[in-house]
């Protein structure tokens, strides 16, 4: 898939990145380092997929992005400048939807934007409605999340993130919620709405089939303490495009097979020092 839009994303980089948790208090505290020198930088407009073992940091990191907490050492940057908080650039979708439930779908993408004042009320729902056309809920406006399914719950939450147009779009385990058919659904449209806005994307995920198939690049992280094992960069994106099945191509398989290689190593080790830790 060719990327035709002119990019409105933001570059990120971290560098040398670190953080660390204290755990316990007084003379049982005890330090646990989560994350140890990551350097990774994300192009404008480039979606890149995160993969790594369970409890690596992968969340931690993009807190850190997302600007919800500040490295123990190192610098996490956008476009540049060094992040030292949230900000409406940045939008995180969570596997979690988090939508209000007495409002309607309209009213929960219209929320947030209430929120920053800045635009009139028919602007509001102007803005609202062009994004749930985009996300594919057209007609649904006044629903409320209980009438919908969780595909289409998960396509609000995307559209209220969308609607702020962050510069960033940050998603953690966005579909590991939804069942394998609404899963391809939501990834076809998240790659479509992606060529459509020219969003930078860091789409964390357990699934390396989803990595290969959305990211244009896939990093692999360490276990604990997280680093960047290997960066990726998935050949033939254009298969996705043509009719047929692409995840079955042997050119799929074998990227998915060598992402599944180095994430498997990695546990592997992590096992073998726990033995003799
Ligand atoms: N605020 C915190 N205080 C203390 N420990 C924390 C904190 N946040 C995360 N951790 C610890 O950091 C480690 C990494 O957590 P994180 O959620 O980033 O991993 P992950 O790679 O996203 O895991 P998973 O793949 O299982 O979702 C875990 O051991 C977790 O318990």
């Amino acid at each position: 898939m060719t990327h035709h839009l002119e990019t409105s994303g933001s570059r990120i980089d971290l560098e040398h990145v670190e953080q660390a948790f204290t755990r316990g208090q007084g003379k049982a505290a005890s330090s646990l380092t989560v994350l140890q020198d990551v350097n990774l930088s994300i192009a404008p407009g480039e979606f890149m997929a995160l993969v790594g073992p369970s409890g690596c940091g992968k969340s931690t990191l993009l807190d850190l992005i997302g600007g919800l907490t500040r490295p123990s050492r190192g610098a996490v940057r956008l476009d540049g400048r060094v992040v030292t908080g949230s900000g409406l650039d940045r939008g995180i979708v969570f596997q979690q939807y988090a939508l209000l439930p007495w409002r309607t779908t309209l009213q929960n993408v219209g929320f947030g934007l209430e929120a920053q004042g800045r635009l009139s009320r028919a602007e509001r729902v102007e803005k609202a409605r062009h994004y749930l056309e985009l996300v594919g809920l057209a007609g649904f406006e006044q629903h409320y999340p209980h009438e919908l399914s969780g595909g289409m719950k998960q396509r609000v939450a995307i559209a209220r993130s969308l609607a702020f147009e962050p510069k960033v779009l940050l998603m953690d385990e966005p579909f590991a919620a939804l069942d394998a058919q609404t899963r391809e659904t939501l990834q076809d449209e998240l790659l479509r709405i992606w060529e459509t806005t020219g969003r930078t994307i860091l789409f964390i995920t357990h699934g390396i089939d989803e990595a290969v198939y959305l990211g244009q690049r896939v990093a692999v992280m360490t276990s604990r303490p997280g680093r960047i094992k290997h960066v990726v960069d998935i050949e033939g994106r254009e298969g996705r495009d043509a009719d047929g099945d692409w995840r079955s191509s042997p050119e799929f398989v074998r990227q998915r097979h060598a992402i599944w290689t180095l994430l498997h190593d990695e546990v592997r080790q992590s096992q073998r020092h726990e033995a003799l830790a």
